[in-house]
């Protein structure tokens, strides 16, 4: 052996440090990952990760260049990326009492600026587990009083497609986005108030709906587009993006507390709504409200992109389309269709509108060969981790198949995709977000044929969430009056 060589161990062996497991480990700025310039700044994240839109790309490449796992700073926090699906689980293991995760810097810095108390999504430490507590009691122990309900905000979807198609003469949907968004919008409407309040009832609620659909888009588009630019910064500089952002974020808290006190006064709310059942847990108004507008917001474009994904994938493969009704017909109960269910992890897997998911480490922890500190930001890649050969078969097709149980089955390793993430701060709303879908898709299949007719292959594109890079159209044909 020679000198050389001899050196290289014995470096390595002072750089690692034992555990708790006996294990050896690299300590963390061991982490393999792009070079750090402190002079840069911020300017570093810009030149490492590149446009926001890419930033799933960009991270998959490094990922091929470092591993499972890379290190970098962002915003100055010292960040890990992981992709392999061990590591992947790993991060939940190590998330504490009180997981914490990141939030979009501009909804952090608006929040500050004006002392803006908000809802579950925000909340953090003895404050988020009660309301949590209280919000999987009704989302997600038991969520079966919600089912009526999402059932006919579904029905008042597909009648409106009807009428359109009748009255427009027309097959492709052009505003299917919009019409999305309003239905997953009406669905936590309703759900909130126990009854249906189904569009043109009332002109003005209407108007307000439609007004906070655009809000919600528009926050979205805005904080994407200032991931790279310190809010501060744009603040004190007067950018517009920025204060377009301020001024959605300003316009979003006005209207929920407008639409919540309209539902408030409707004398059909009905205890069957998340509004009495949050009542009789003695959450005040202004709980409430805080609440209501951060579910709108984790609900709102989660559910409509997943679903015109979903749509978007049948409406390209008639062969898919009939098997799909084939198991619908056999399962005629509404959310008992196996295969549908699959699509839909299908979807989410190949698609998923969060393909990052964060929590700050809450103690020394390990990971594969390496100890990370506590604080560190640890990245699941989801994107990478769905699309790995290593976890399932053909990644890149679409193959509902592949999760049902009985299938050969063509995953390797099902934590690879949690769509939903997983632990105590997984989603609240995944229970109701399967059914809506499952719902709306069985209904659309009952009583319309799909057909794609977009030309180019549609991507995935980042706006702060995962979005298609091209709208998707679709020719819907009715099949039943
Ligand atoms: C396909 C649709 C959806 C997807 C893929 C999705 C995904 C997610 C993910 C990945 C998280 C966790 C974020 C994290 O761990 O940091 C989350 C959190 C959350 N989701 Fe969803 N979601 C969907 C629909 C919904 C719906 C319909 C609702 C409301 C009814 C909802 C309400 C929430 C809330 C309030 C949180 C924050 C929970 C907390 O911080 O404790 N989501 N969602």
């Amino acid at each position: 052996m020679s000198w050389k060589v001899l050196i290289q161990l014995r470096k390595f062996a002072t750089t690692q440090s034992a555990t708790k497991s006996g294990k050896k480990l690299l300590e963390f700025n061991q982490i393999p990952g792009p070079k750090y310039y402190p002079f840069l700044g911020p300017l570093n994240d810009v030149m490492t990760l590149g446009k926001n839109e890419k930033l799933h790309l960009t991270v998959d490449e490094m990922h091929k260049k470092y591993g499972g796992i890379f290190r970098m700073k962002i915003d100055s926090i010292d960040t890990v990326f992981l992709s392999s699906a061990d590591y992947i689980r790993s991060i939940f293991a190590y998330e504490g009492k009180y997981p914490k995760h990141p939030i979009p810097p501009a909804w952090m810095y608006f929040n500050q600026k004006y002392n803006i108390q908000r809802g579950l999504i925000f909340m953090n430490d003895e404050e988020w587990l009660n309301i949590r507590q209280v919000m999987n009691n009704f989302l997600l122990k038991d969520a079966e009083w919600s089912h009526k309900l999402i059932e006919m905000t579904c029905d008042n979807f597909t009648s409106k497609l009807k009428r359109i198609l009748d009255s427009e003469d027309a097959t492709v949907i052009e505003n299917l986005e919009d019409e999305l968004y309003l239905w997953s919008i009406y669905s936590i409407l309703n759900l909130m108030l126990g009854s249906s309040t189904s569009e043109q009832t009332d002109r003005e609620f209407d108007a307000k709906v439609w007004e906070f659909v655009n809000v919600v888009k528009k926050i979205f588009e805005t904080s994407s587009k200032l991931m790279s630019i310190p809010p501060r910064l744009a603040d004190k500089i007067n950018m517009k993006v920025y204060k377009e952002f301020e001024s959605y974020a300003h316009k979003s808290i006005t209207l929920s507390r407008s639409l919540i006190s309209i539902l408030s006064n409707d004398m059909q709310s009905s205890e069957n709504g998340l509004l009495r059942k949050m009542k009789s847990q003695n959450l005040s108004d202004e709980v409430i409200v805080r609440i209501f507008s951060d579910l709108i917001i984790a609900a709102g474009d989660t559910t409509v992109y997943t679903t015109l994904w979903l749509l978007h994938s049948i409406a390209k493969d008639a062969a898919l389309s009939t098997k799909l009704r084939k198991d619908i017909g056999d399962n005629p109960k509404s959310m008992e269709a196996p295969l549908v269910r699959a699509a839909l992890r299908e979807t989410l897997r190949l698609y998923p509108v969060a393909p990052f998911i964060g929590r700050f480490i809450d103690t020394d922890a390990e990971i594969g060969n390496y100890s990370i500190p506590k604080g560190v930001l640890a990245l699941a890649s989801l994107y990478t981790s769905s699309r790995d050969p290593a976890n399932f078969t053909d990644p890149l097709k679409f193959i509902p198949e592949r999760w049902l149980r009985d299938e050969n089955r063509q995953v390797m390793n099902p934590h690879a995709s949690m769509p939903f993430a997983i632990g105590a701060r997984s989603c609240v709303g995944k229970k109701i977000a399967s059914y809506q879908i499952h719902s709306l898709i069985t209904k659309i299949l009952q009583q319309f044929t799909l057909e794609s007719k977009n030309k180019e292959d549609v991507k995935l594109k980042l706006h702060l969430i995962g979005v298609p890079d091209k709208k998707i159209q679709i020719a819907f044909r009715k099949t039943l009056p």
